[in-house]
């Protein structure tokens, strides 16, 4: 287990280097050298899912590693790093941080206060990845070390917004001690301006940079409505 974990060294940009299965950029070395190209470029951490793509990161770049590992469980909506299995997984991967969900839903936060108190003798942190504002104050109290917005928009009961939620941010960022990342939906340089602007340590961009499929098609949808 890497027993040197790194926490970020100054405010900034995260980018989120994740491919599941079904993408077209799953496997191999290609979230790999995503990586190096953020890190290049300025990004002060790097977000990634699953061991393959955590271990081969964490080898490549010297930004510390938000890891998780995505896994549909039958009969349960927590897919991010849903049980103790992943967590271990994680760690045993080098991850610096363990992002995990930390909604109020299925009894999850008794689970996500087990997990967290593992991950913290293990020596490593955790991103509390919330949904809304009761969730972010939950996940303070619980010990998490930083609370993203990730999951807003992926709960029932959280706002369905197109773009980030950056009331969550506002609010959360004005209520808690540790710091808030912004996640989820930052498609562009002024909406991440603008999340740090409400109060945000952090910033995670994913798709919008790692996803070429996802920016393909916005760019095709809005010639679409010239093109017929
Ligand atoms: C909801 C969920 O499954 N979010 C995942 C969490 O790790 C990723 O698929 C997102 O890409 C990540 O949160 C970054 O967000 P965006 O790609 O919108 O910049």
């Amino acid at each position: 287990m890497n027993t040197h974990k790194r926490t970020f060294s100054q405010r900034g940009l995260i980018v989120s280097c994740q491919a599941l299965e079904h993408e077209p950029l799953h496997g191999g070395d290609t979230m790999r050298k995503m990586a190096i190209a953020a890190q290049m470029s300025g990004a002060i951490g790097i977000r990634t899912n699953g061991v393959h793509d955590i271990r081969s990161i964490k080898g490549a770049v010297d930004v510390p590693v938000v890891g998780l590992i995505k896994r549909d469980i039958p009969e349960s909506d927590i897919f991010i790093t849903p049980t103790l299995d992943e967590v271990k997984a994680i760690l045993d991967a080098g991850a610096d941080i363990v992002a995990l969900d930390v909604t109020d839903r299925e009894g999850r936060l008794d689970i996500a206060c087990e997990l967290i108190a593992y991950v913290h003798q293990a020596g490593a942190a955790v991103m509390a990845d919330v949904s809304t504002f009761e969730e972010g104050v939950a996940a303070e109290r619980l010990g998490a070390d930083y609370i993203g917005t990730t999951l807003s928009g992926y709960t029932p009961y959280s706002p369905q917004l197109e773009g980030p939620d950056f009331e969550l941010v506002r609010q959360l960022s004005e209520a808690v001690n540790i710091p808030v990342v912004a996640e989820g939906r930052i498609w562009t340089p002024a909406e991440a301006v603008k999340a740090l602007e409400a109060g945000a340590t952090y910033v995670v961009v994913g798709s919008a940079i790692t996803r070429p499929q996802l920016i393909t098609t916005r760019y095709v949808e809005a010639l679409r409505k010239l093109i017929p």
